[in-house]
């Protein structure tokens, strides 16, 4: 095919027997330095482009302060990218990595179906955007009303983020799990998280302080 795949096919078995694995017993799954470095440069700075090209569209309103403080805080700004697209070859490779991962992982399971799911199709990648200044997104499911996406793959672009000083952080709250359990994923760059996209994982973004990058694609079954 058009890219080159990063892992070999030992590597790639090993990586999805982790994510089926842990999606099986969690829900969710974190894939830590999935592209390295100089890929995951080559992404963000694609999506650095797209973002100083006025390409994202504006984010919904969060809050208007009114009167004398006018500060408007803004929620994500995004826009959708089929990878296709020349100006952005590396966002188009990170979409077929990711690809090879789901696909193999749905055919390795012995009745071929990742968990009851035999996933055949995704959206487009949605390139977000939170502006920082308390941007942050209510807490939710992606898929509550049965839309057939079944994964959530996100893909943070974040250069040594801080989450003490910068918010930003992806608490999912997983169905199941103890009242006062939840999942906190730091948007690390270079790391891809995989979630069940259905009433499983309520989630919610926390108030980001400084600019946040996420592609997020979901997968059908
Ligand atoms: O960025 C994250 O860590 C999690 N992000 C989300 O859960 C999330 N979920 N659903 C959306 C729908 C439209 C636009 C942005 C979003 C969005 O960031
Ligand atoms: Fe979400």
């Amino acid at each position: 095919n058009s890219s080159i795949s990063l892992l070999d096919d030992t590597e790639l078995e090993e990586m999805c027997r982790n994510v089926i694995q842990d999606l099986s017993a969690y829900g969710l799954c974190v894939l830590d330095d999935f592209l390295g470095r100089k890929k995951g440069e080559a992404v963000l700075k694609e999506v650095l482009d797209i973002q100083s090209q006025g390409l994202l569209r504006n984010g919904q309103l969060v809050s208007a302060k009114s009167n004398q403080d006018q500060r408007i805080i803004r929620g994500d700004q995004i826009c959708w990218v089929d990878g296709k697209e020349p100006h952005c070859p590396h966002i188009g490779f990170l979409i077929s990595q990711v690809d090879a991962v789901i696909v193999r992982a749905n055919r390795m399971l012995d009745n071929d179906r990742l968990g009851q799911y035999n996933i055949n199709s995704r959206t487009k990648a949605m390139v977000a955007c939170y502006p920082g200044h308390g941007s942050h997104y209510v807490k939710h499911v992606d898929n509550p009303n049965g839309d057939g996406r079944c994964i959530t793959a996100i893909y943070y672009l974040n250069l040594d983020w801080d989450v003490q000083a910068s918010g930003g952080l992806l608490r999912i709250f997983p169905e199941g799990w103890r009242e006062d359990k939840v999942a906190d994923i730091e948007p690390l760059f270079d790391r891809l998280l995989f979630f069940w996209s259905d009433r499983r994982n309520p989630h919610e973004v926390q108030p980001a302080y400084q600019t946040r990058y996420a592609i997020t694609l979901w997968y059908f079954d």
